[in-house]
């Protein structure tokens, strides 16, 4: 247990919408706390480019991939004994992604129903570990807008405003109806991954969620 009263073997998981801060939040939280990073890896996803230029054809393939991606990492972490920050939620895979393109009707209903039922059956039991805290960034989506301009990934840029408008909004509706573990909320505006008193604060705050659960 370190001075901030987070466990040594925290799960501590950084949701948000595409853009807002996770990895860079995640990599100072791990440096910080000396735990374990889990990143989604996006150079050697063999679907991802091709699911933005096509989403019906690669969104159900996309899906798989990144559900297989996740559970495996899920394990490493179960298997370390924790100790990590984990860069998105399984979580979100399912509640915003799959979702949204199945109600927007870039994923077929067969295919959505296949996918969940498998998310169900892997996830949603006993024995999955969840994660002690949920760390959710949000911000305005004009700020996030130009972080992924900013980011520079190509497909990113080249994709439509409105599908980031829908994801932003799903991300606060989702949010809100969340229950899997405890909840912090940090805003965009309000820290400095760079700042070490600001980075203390945080800190503070996840050992307090993680200290109301217990
Ligand atoms: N706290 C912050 N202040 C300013 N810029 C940030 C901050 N966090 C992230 N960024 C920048 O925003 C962009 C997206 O950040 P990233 O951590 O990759 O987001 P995500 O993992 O949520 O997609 C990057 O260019 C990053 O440098
Ligand atoms: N489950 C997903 N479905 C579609 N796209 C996804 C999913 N999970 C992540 N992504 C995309 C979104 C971004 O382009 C990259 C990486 O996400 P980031 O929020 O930048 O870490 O993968």
């Amino acid at each position: 247990m370190n001075s901030y009263h987070i466990p040594d073997n925290a799960i501590i998981t950084v949701a948000g919408t595409v853009g807002v801060g996770k990895s860079t939040l995640t990599t100072a939280l791990a440096k910080q706390l000396q735990f374990q990073t889990s990143f989604e890896q996006v150079d050697s996803n063999p679907y991802l480019e091709k699911f933005y230029h096509d989403f019906e054809r690669w969104s159900f393939h996309l899906q798989i991939y990144f559900l297989a991606e996740r559970f495996k990492e899920q394990k490493k972490i179960f298997e370390s004994g924790g100790g990590f920050v984990q860069d998105r939620s399984i979580y979100e895979d399912t509640g915003i992604f799959a979702k949204m393109h199945a109600d927007q009707g870039t994923m077929s209903k067969t295919d959505y129903h296949t996918y969940t039922s498998l998310f169900e059956a892997m996830v949603m039991t006993p024995f999955f570990p969840h994660p002690d805290v949920l760390i959710y960034i949000e911000g305005s989506l004009p700020s996030i807008l130009s972080r992924i301009q900013e980011r520079g990934r190509e497909m990113e840029i080249q994709t439509d405003v409105s599908y980031w408008e829908h994801m932003h909004e799903r991300y606060s509706v989702w949010i809100n109806e969340f229950t899997a573990c405890p909840v912090l909320r940090l805003n965009i505006d309000e820290y400095d991954v760079h700042d070490s008193e600001s980075m203390s604060n945080i800190l503070t705050k996840i050992g307090q969620t993680i200290a109301k659960k217990a």
